[in-house]
């Protein structure tokens, strides 16, 4: 048995079958308001592997010339992010502990070629609230750390339905998706992984 780190909570299966494909269709109903787009990296105008877009009063954004950083509108479409579905803030009310409600939900898709290096995310104002994480599709192999790049890292493998709370002191550990398991689930017709991180981004008034 692998130990996670403090304050990482990994979820198997919490959420049924039955939700899970109703989540998607709150998802598709976000990306026809607010189109999937390939982020890119700071500085270097890299693009990423994952196609991301969000909901919420704010969505995290990350370009060559702005950084990673927190904005009202959709980069491509200048509207206004969706709302976070109700099922997403009932999520949340269940699993965070935090008295207030998630103000941010960023989806991010990957293909079977996808990943995401090891990052930690540290772009909102405070870490009081958790992040609480949602994976839907195909299985991936997550890997978390310590909150020192360098520190230990476990590896293990997220299925749809699985949720993971980063909290605590567990709230900036270095975390990654090394890669996707094509095929490994029948959730998405056209197969592929989504992934939903629910976060408080602001200061609480
Ligand atoms: O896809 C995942 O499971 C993790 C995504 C993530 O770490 C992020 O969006 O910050
Ligand atoms: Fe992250």
């Amino acid at each position: 048995m692998q130990v996670l780190p403090r304050g990482v909570r990994h979820m198997p299966g919490y959420i049924g079958r039955d939700d899970q494909v109703a989540l998607v269709e709150d998802i598709r109903a976000v990306v026809q308001a607010a189109p999937l787009y390939v982020p890119t990296m700071p500085r270097t105008g890299k693009p990423m592997s994952v196609r991301m877009t969000n909901c919420g009063t704010l969505g995290w954004v990350t370009d060559k010339d702005g950084g990673y950083r927190y904005q009202a509108m959709h980069p491509q479409t200048g509207a206004p992010w969706p709302a976070i579905p109700e099922r997403l803030q009932r999520l949340w009310q269940e699993v965070s502990g935090f008295p207030h409600p998630p103000q941010a939900c960023l989806v991010n898709f990957y293909d079977a070629s996808a990943r995401m290096g090891m990052h930690q995310d540290r772009d909102e104002q405070d870490f009081d609230a958790p992040v609480v994480s949602v994976s839907l599709g195909d299985s991936c192999l997550f890997r978390v750390g310590q909150t020192a790049r360098d520190g230990q890292t476990v590896s293990f493998r997220l299925s749809s339905g699985d949720v993971v709370v980063l909290g605590g002191e567990g709230r900036l550990a270095f975390h990654g998706v090394d890669r996707i398991y094509p095929s490994t689930s029948a959730l998405l017709r056209n197969g592929g992984r989504i992934n939903l991180t629910l976060r408080r981004v602001t200061r609480p008034a």
